[in-house]
C-alpha cells in the first residue's frame, strides 16, 4: 500500500458545512500539498446526488458522476480515508425544493411523483426515494462509531462554560409515550442459526396474500427483529396527549426522526397532524384529498395546497384552523415570527438535536409569542424515550448540569452495515390490509409473525454478527485506552437487546478485560448512572446500538460542550480504512439563513479541524508518511491554540466568523510548522508564510469583518453558484495572496 499516492477524500455537502468548505478547503489543500498529501473532493450534496442519479435526463455538460457510490465502494477498502461533513438527509419538502431550484438553474429534472400513475413515474419515484432521507451515512458507515469530546475541547468548555438554562423541581416538562401498541411492546427477535433467505408475507384474514419483500438474504448469526406499531393505538395516544397538554398548560411538541426513519416516521408525523387538527380534517377532508394534501410531509403541505383554492374557500378553511388552534394546547414553535410550528415540516424538529436543545434550555421550547414555556415532549415509541425522561428527572432533582465541572459521556456505537432500526426502511411497510405479517425462511419455517391491522406500521431490522464483534472490541479498546468505565446500554426485557446481551457475553471473553469496569444496564438505569457520574465530574463510556448512538452523541455533547459540532467522530472502517466524520451534528440550515441575510457565518469548523487531524494521522500511519504525521501533529497543536485563544466564530455579525476563524487556524498551523524541529524542508517553506500571516493579522481580520453586515447572494441554496460562493467565502485579498504563495 505504501507505494500508492497518499490521498484524503474530502466530501462536498450542503448548507453551512458546504459554505465553510469554500473557505477552509483551499487552506487545507495548500498546506497538505506542500507535504505531498493529496486532498481530493467528492460531491455528495443533495443536489449533486440528484444530478448524478438523473444524469441521462441532462445535457452532457451538466452531468456528474455518482461520487457517493464510488465512496461507498472505497469505504470497504483498506486505503479508504474519507473526511465526511454533515449533509442534508432530505425530507420530501426538502427534496422537492432542491428539484425546483435545480430546474430553475436549467437542469431538466422530472418532478417528484408523490402518487405515481405510470410505470415511468413509479421508476422516477424509486430513484428519488433512494436520494431521500438518510441516504449517505448508511452507505459510508462500514464501521462502528467512536465519538468523544477531545480533552482540549473539554478543557475549553470548562474554562469558557456555555450558557445553560436553570432547572427547577416544579418544571412541568415531561416526555409522553404510548403505553401499548408501540414498537417497544411488540418487538420479537432471534439470532439466525445459519444463512438463509426470507420472504416477508402479509396474509389476510380471508387468506389473501401479498409478498412485501422476497428473497432477503440473512447471514449466519444475524440478529433479526420485527415489531409493529398499531395506528389505532397511536391515534388514541395522540388524542390523549393533546388533551393532557392542554389541561397541564404545557406546549405540545412532537419529536421524531423522520429523516433517518424515512418510511415509518413521516407516517407517524402525518397521524399526529391529523389528530391535532381533527375537526379541520373532519370538515374538509374531501377537499384535502382532492388537492392531494399529504400531511406526512407536515402541516405545511396542507397550507401550501390551500393556495390552489379560491380565496373564499381558503379563508373558510383558515378560519377553521384558527378555531382549532384556539381550543388546542399551544404547539412548540420552530420560528414564532413566521408562525412555523413543530408540526409544519418533519425535518425541522429532529429528535437527536431537538430534545437536548430543549433540555439545555430548562426543558422549555418557544411558544407562539416567542417566549419559553414548559413542554410535553411527545415521543410515541417507548424504546428510547425513557432516556430523555430520566435526564429531565435528573435535572429536576439536581438542577442543571454545570459545564465547568461535569464529566463526559463518550460513545461507542454499533452502526456498521446498516445496523438496527436505521437500516430498516427497505423492510418497513404501511400495512395495506389486516392480517398477519410473517417472516418465512427458505425451509418454510415462520421465524417471526405479528397480527396487524390495515394502516399499521410493521418493520424488520437486521444486525450482522461481524459488526457486533467489532463493536465489542472497540468498546473494550476505548475503555482500556481511556481507562474509563464502559456501560452497554441494553435492556434484557427487550427482545432485540436480549439477543445482543447474549452476543456481548459471548464476545467479551475474547478480549483482555482485566481491571476494566464494564456493565450492562437498561437505558434508563444507564442514564441515571451516567448522569450521576458526570455530575461528579467523572467520565463513563456509553456503548450503545445505532439509535442511542445518534441520540446520546447529541445529548451529552450539547450539555457538556454546548454543541455536538465539537466532537471527534471517528469510524474505524472494518476493512482497515478510516471514515472521519466532522462533529456529530447536522448541516445547520439556520446558519445559511443568517449568512445570506447578514454576511456572517457562525458555523464552527472545529469538527473539521479535529477530523482532518485524525485523517492525516491515519494516512501517515497507513502509508508510513512522516510528513502527513507532522501535519497531523502540528494541526492538533494549532487547534489547541485556536481553542485557547478563543477563535470560535461569534454568533453575531461584525465579529470574527467562520472565515476569520479559518485564518487563525492557518496562522497557528503555519507557526507550528515553522517552529517544529522534525522537518527542515517544511520549516523553511512555512517560515515566510507564518511571518506574512503574523504581520498582516490586523489587516486580514479587518478584511473579513468588514465584509459582513449585508446580504450575500450565492446564487442558490441547494446548488450555490461556485464562483459567487467562493468570492463570498474568501473576502480577504491579503490572506488569499499569502496562501497562493504557498502553492
Ligand atoms: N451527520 C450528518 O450528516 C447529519 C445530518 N443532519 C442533517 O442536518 C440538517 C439539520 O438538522 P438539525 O437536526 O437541525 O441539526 P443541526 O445539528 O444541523 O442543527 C442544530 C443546531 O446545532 C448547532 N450547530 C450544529 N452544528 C454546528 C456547528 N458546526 N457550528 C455551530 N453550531 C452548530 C446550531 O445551533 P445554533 O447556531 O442555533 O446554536 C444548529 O442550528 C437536516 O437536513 C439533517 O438531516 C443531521 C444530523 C447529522
Ligand atoms: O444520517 C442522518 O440523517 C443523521 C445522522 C445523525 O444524526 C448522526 O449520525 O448523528
Ligand atoms: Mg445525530
Amino acid at each position: 500500500m505504501s507505494n500508492q499516492t497518499p490521498k484524503i477524500l474530502y466530501t462536498l455537502t450542503d448548507e453551512a458545512p458546504a459554505l465553510a468548505t469554500y473557505s477552509l478547503l483551499p487552506i487545507v489543500q495548500a498546506f497538505t500539498k506542500s507535504a505531498g498529501v493529496q486532498v481530493e473532493t467528492r460531491d455528495i450534496s443533495l443536489s449533486g446526488r440528484i444530478i448524478a442519479t438523473f444524469s441521462e435526463n441532462l445535457k452532457p455538460e451538466q452531468r456528474i458522476k455518482d461520487d457517493l457510490a464510488e465512496l461507498g465502494k472505497i469505504a470497504t477498502t483498506p486505503e479508504a480515508n474519507i473526511v465526511k461533513l454533515p449533509n442534508i438527509s432530505a425530507s420530501v419538502p426538502q427534496l422537492k425544493a432542491a428539484i425546483k431550484e435545480l430546474q430553475s438553474q436549467g437542469f431538466a429534472l422530472p418532478e417528484y411523483p408523490e402518487e405515481p400513475k405510470s410505470e415511468e413515474e413509479k421508476n422516477i419515484k424509486i430513484k428519488y426515494d433512494k436520494i431521500k432521507g438518510s441516504a449517505v451515512n448508511p452507505v459510508l458507515r462500514e464501521g462502528n462509531s467512536d465519538r468523544r469530546a477531545p480533552l482540549a475541547v473539554k478543557n475549553y468548555a470548562r474554562q469558557h462554560p456555555h450558557s445553560m438554562g436553570k432547572w427547577s423541581a416544579d418544571s412541568k416538562t415531561h416526555v409522553d409515550s404510548m403505553t401499548e401498541g408501540d414498537f417497544y411492546g411488540s418487538e420479537k427477535s432471534l439470532t439466525t442459526a445459519s444463512a438463509t433467505s426470507v420472504n416477508i408475507e402479509l396474509v389476510g384474514e380471508d387468506g389473501k396474500k401479498e409478498t412485501l419483500k422476497a428473497g432477503l438474504k440473512l447471514m449466519e448469526g444475524e440478529v433479526v427483529d420485527a415489531a409493529t406499531l398499531s395506528i389505532s393505538a397511536l391515534k388514541a395516544f395522540f388524542k390523549k396527549a393533546k388533551a393532557d397538554a392542554k389541561s397541564k398548560g404545557v406546549l405540545f411538541s412532537l419529536h421524531l426522526k423522520a429523516t433517518m426513519m424515512k418510511v415509518s416516521d413521516p407516517i407517524i408525523f402525518g397521524h399526529a397532524v391529523k389528530v391535532f387538527f381533527e375537526p379541520v380534517f373532519e370538515k374538509h377532508g374531501e377537499t384535502f384529498d382532492s388537492l392531494g394534501v399529504d400531511v406526512n410531509n407536515g402541516f405545511g403541505d396542507l397550507l401550501a395546497n390551500l393556495e390552489k383554492l379560491p380565496a373564499e374557500k381558503k379563508a373558510d378553511i383558515l378560519a377553521d384552523i384558527e378555531a382549532c388552534y384556539a381550543e388546542s394546547p399551544d404547539v412548540a414553535m420552530v420560528n414564532s415570527d413566521r408562525g412555523i410550528t413543530n408540526l409544519h415540516v418533519p425535518s425541522d424538529v429532529i429528535i437527536d438535536a431537538s430534545m437536548p436543545a430543549m433540555i439545555r434550555t430548562s426543558g422549555q421550547m418557544w411558544n407562539k409569542t416567542g417566549k419559553l414555556q414548559d413542554t410535553k415532549a411527545v415521543i410515541p415509541d417507548r424504546s428510547y424515550a425513557g432516556v430523555y425522561q430520566a435526564t429531565i428527572d435528573f435535572c429536576k432533582d439536581n438542577g442543571a448540569f454545570n459545564p465547568a465541572t461535569m464529566g463526559s459521556v463518550p460513545n461507542v456505537g454499533l452502526m456498521a452495515q446498516k445496523a438496527e432500526e436505521y437500516g430498516s426502511h427497505d423492510k418497513t411497510f404501511e400495512v395495506p390490509f389486516s392480517g398477519t405479517v410473517k417472516v418465512i425462511d427458505d425451509k418454510g419455517t415462520v421465524l417471526l409473525s405479528h397480527q396487524v391491522e390495515a394502516g399499521d406500521i410493521w418493520r424488520m431490522c437486521q444486525t450482522k454478527d461481524a459488526p457486533i464483534q467489532d463493536w465489542v472490541k472497540l468498546a473494550v479498546s476505548r475503555a482500556r485506552l481511556s481507562n474509563t468505565p464502559a456501560v452497554f446500554w441494553l435492556d434484557a426485557q427487550r427482545a432485540h437487546d436480549a439477543e445482543l446481551i447474549n452476543k456481548v457475553n459471548q464476545y467479551l471473553p475474547n478480549h483482555d478485560t482485566t481491571g476494566l469496569e464494564i456493565h450492562i444496564m437498561p437505558p434508563v438505569e444507564a442514564t441515571i448512572f451516567s448522569c450521576q457520574r458526570i455530575k461528579e465530574g467523572k467520565d463513563t463510556i456509553s456503548v450503545t446500538g445505532n439509535v442511542l448512538r445518534d441520540y446520546l452523541t447529541d445529548l451529552f455533547p450539547i450539555l457538556e460542550v454546548g454543541t455536538s459540532a465539537k466532537m471527534l467522530s471517528i469510524v474505524p472502517l472494518m476493512n482497515g480504512g478510516g471514515l472521519f466524520e466532522t462533529g456529530a451534528g447536522g448541516s445547520a440550515p439556520k446558519h445559511v439563513e443568517q449568512f445570506t441575510e447578514e454576511g456572517h457565518l457562525r458555523w464552527d469548523s472545529l469538527g473539521e479541524f479535529l477530523a482532518l487531524a485524525v485523517s492525516l494521522e491515519h494516512l501517515g500511519q497507513t502509508f508510513n508518511n512522516p510528513e502527513a504525521l507532522l501535519l497531523a501533529e502540528t494541526l492538533d497543536k494549532a487547534t489547541g491554540k485556536w481553542l485557547e485563544n478563543d477563535k470560535s466564530p461569534a454568533r453575531v455579525a461584525g465579529k470574527l466568523d467562520n472565515r476569520g476563524g479559518h485564518f487563525y487556524l492557518a496562522l497557528y498551523w503555519a507557526e507550528e510548522l515553522a517552529s517544529q524541529k522534525k522537518d527542515a524542508g517544511l520549516r523553511s517553506k512555512f517560515a515566510p508564510i507564518a511571518k506574512a500571516l503574523e504581520e498582516n493579522e490586523a489587516k486580514i481580520v479587518e478584511e473579513y469583518n468588514s465584509s459582513q453586515g449585508k446580504p450575500v447572494d450565492i446564487g442558490g441554496y441547494f446548488r450555490p453558484d461556485v464562483s459567487k460562493t467562493s468570492i463570498a467565502m474568501r473576502p480577504s485579498k491579503t490572506f488569499n495572496e499569502i496562501l497562493t504563495s504557498l502553492i
